[in-house]
């Protein structure tokens, strides 16, 4: 198997409004297969375009103007996402790749049980499984992320922010997708429960074999979490290096920049074990 998930090739994407928003320009870069890379930056430099657009997950105005995208599946076989037709590239989206947004879990349904949700993904998307086989995969899928079977019946104005979120990510998890992206997807949530809940995903991934793209512009969270951190400005990638290296010798000054306008806080990393 190869060691990378995902080659992107001098990939760009313009906004075509008046006047254009070159948001992501000609970047290059290859996940590995099992890493969690972070993609930092400050505000509307392009983290957001970048991660929906290599996922084709975008919509006008955004136009690729430039690159190439291939997912190296684990089965050999290397896709070029840009070739996929609209139900091949649905597919690819549930089976191979799984979003986390921001604010996900207020996406849930406030009238059904998280378990019947979470078993609405079954329904749709291996309907050869039967009744019982779902069911178990739920319960199973709310152990691993914490949540705890006995809360399939559960509405979800009876869970917690965090018990929420939970749940959105054994959704996410639940069709045992290649690559997880999350885009700010414990922001809303309070510092001991997000440390909690990455702390998880970085055991999951090991567990289950996972690649993650996490988005946010808390370098610091990044710093803790990711094996490597591409920082990105005005739509560029300007470094991409191991968390270690950026920590400890960034090359790049608008990194330095950044990580000189974070307070240190605990002063050392690895909060999280990874
Ligand atoms: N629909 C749109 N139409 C026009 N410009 C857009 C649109 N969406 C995003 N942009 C612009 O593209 C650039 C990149 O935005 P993007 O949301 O990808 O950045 P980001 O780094 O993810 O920001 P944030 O951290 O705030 O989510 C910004 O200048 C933004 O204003």
């Amino acid at each position: 198997m190869r060691d990378a998930l995902l080659s992107v090739h001098d990939f760009s994407v313009t906004y075509d409004v008046d006047p254009p928003v070159e948001a992501v320009k000609h970047v290059t870069l290859e996940l590995r297969r099992g890493e969690i890379l972070g993609l930092a930056g400050e505000s509307g430099c392009g983290k957001t375009t970048l991660a929906y657009g290599v996922q084709r997950l975008l919509k006008a105005p955004a136009v690729i103007t430039s690159g190439s995208v291939v997912f190296h599946d684990a089965s050999g076989e290397d896709v070029e996402v840009d070739r996929l037709d609209a139900e091949q590239m649905r597919r690819f989206r549930w089976d191979k790749v799984s979003m986390v947004f921001q604010g996900a879990m207020n996406a849930l349904n406030p009238v059904a049980p998280i378990g019947a949700q979470l078993e609405d993904v079954f329904v749709v998307h291996r309907p050869q499984m039967s009744r019982a086989e779902r069911r178990e995969a739920v319960a199973e899928l709310l152990e691993i992320v914490k949540v705890g079977r006995q809360r399939a019946r559960s509405f979800p104005h009876e869970l917690s922010g965090g018990m929420r979120q939970r749940v959105m990510i054994a959704m996410a998890l639940a069709l045992r997708p290649q690559l997880m992206v999350m885009d700010e997807p414990t922001t809303a949530l309070d510092v001991l429960v997000q440390r909690e809940i990455l702390r998880q995903i970085s055991q999951l991934r090991h567990e289950f074999g996972f690649t993650v793209v996490f988005i946010t512009h808390d370098l610091p969270l990044l710093l803790e979490i990711s094996d490597r951190i591409a920082i990105m400005r005005e739509g560029e990638i300007v470094e991409l290096d191991t968390a270690e290296r950026i920590w400890t010798n960034p090359q790049d000054d608008y990194t330095k920049t950044l990580l000189s306008s974070f307070p240190r806080l605990t002063g050392e990393r690895g909060v999280v074990v990874r």
